[in-house]
């Protein structure tokens, strides 16, 4: 049976990622497509074979895995490789992310991407949190994470769906400006309102 899916989107830096693993904590089923983005790459599959192709060796490691800095340079400021890679990488993410999704066995599922709404996922959702920050806090904390330059973080900014159209398509909005514990309670109260919607199905 198909689960009932809520999307959870928010650019880069937002903090999705802190807000999907508080809900997972409470026993929600999250498929993050960042990380299926990560499997479909590991040694031995497909895609890694024609990236390297494509790219050329230097794009991996020593160790035979992807360099995915040396990658997120090339592709952010090269939108024909983008499209490259996004051509090849979507359509095996959204394969591996609904293979995922299938296996849920909580009341509810959540399906996590940054680029839910520029894919046109929001359709797909039964329904849509956004992860709303500032975007000079999206910026200090994608900085401080990914130990990524100002400029690098805007261009990846650039390439994502601005604030507007993002809350546009919302259902409902976390305003993540506060602090872990702050966020923890809102997670707790959103967590309270799905089970109301999914009648307490467990
Ligand atoms: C370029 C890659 C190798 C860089 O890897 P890295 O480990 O540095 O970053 P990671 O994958 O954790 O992504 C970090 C953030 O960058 C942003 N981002 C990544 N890819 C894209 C993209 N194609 N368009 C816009 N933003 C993107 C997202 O906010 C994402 O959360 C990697 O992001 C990738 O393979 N991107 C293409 C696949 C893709 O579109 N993934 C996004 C969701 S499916
Ligand atoms: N309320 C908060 N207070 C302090 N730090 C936070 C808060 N929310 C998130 N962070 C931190 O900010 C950084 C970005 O958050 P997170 O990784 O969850 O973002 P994301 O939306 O998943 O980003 P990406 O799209 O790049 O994967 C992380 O280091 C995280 O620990």
């Amino acid at each position: 049976m198909k689960p009932w899916v809520l999307g959870l989107a928010g650019g880069i830096g937002s903090g999705k990622s802190a807000v999907a693993d508080r809900f997972a904590s409470l026993g929600v089923h999250v498929v993050d497509s960042d990380q299926a983005a990560r499997w479909v790459v590991e040694p031995g599959r497909p895609a890694l074979a024609r990236i390297a192709e494509h790219f050329g060796a230097g794009v991996l490691q020593a160790d035979g895995t992807l360099d995915r800095a040396g990658l997120r340079a090339r592709i952010f400021q090269n939108p024909q490789e983008k499209a490259w890679l996004e051509g090849l990488l979507h359509p095996l993410v959204r394969e591996e992310v609904e293979r995922h999704l299938s296996l849920a066995r909580s009341p509810y599922a959540i399906m996590v991407s940054p680029l839910l709404v520029e894919a046109g996922l929001h359709r797909r959702v039964d329904r849509l949190l956004v992860v709303d920050v500032p975007e000079s806090l999206q910026l200090e904390r994608a900085m401080r994470r990914d130990e990524a330059s100002e400029e690098q973080v805007r261009a990846i900014m650039k390439a994502q769906a601005s604030r507007e159209e993002r809350l546009r398509h919302a259902d409902d909005v976390l305003v993540n400006d506060r602090d872990l514990t702050w966020l923890q309670a809102q997670v707790e109260r959103l967590h309270a309102f799905y089970l109301t919607l999914r009648g307490g199905v467990q």
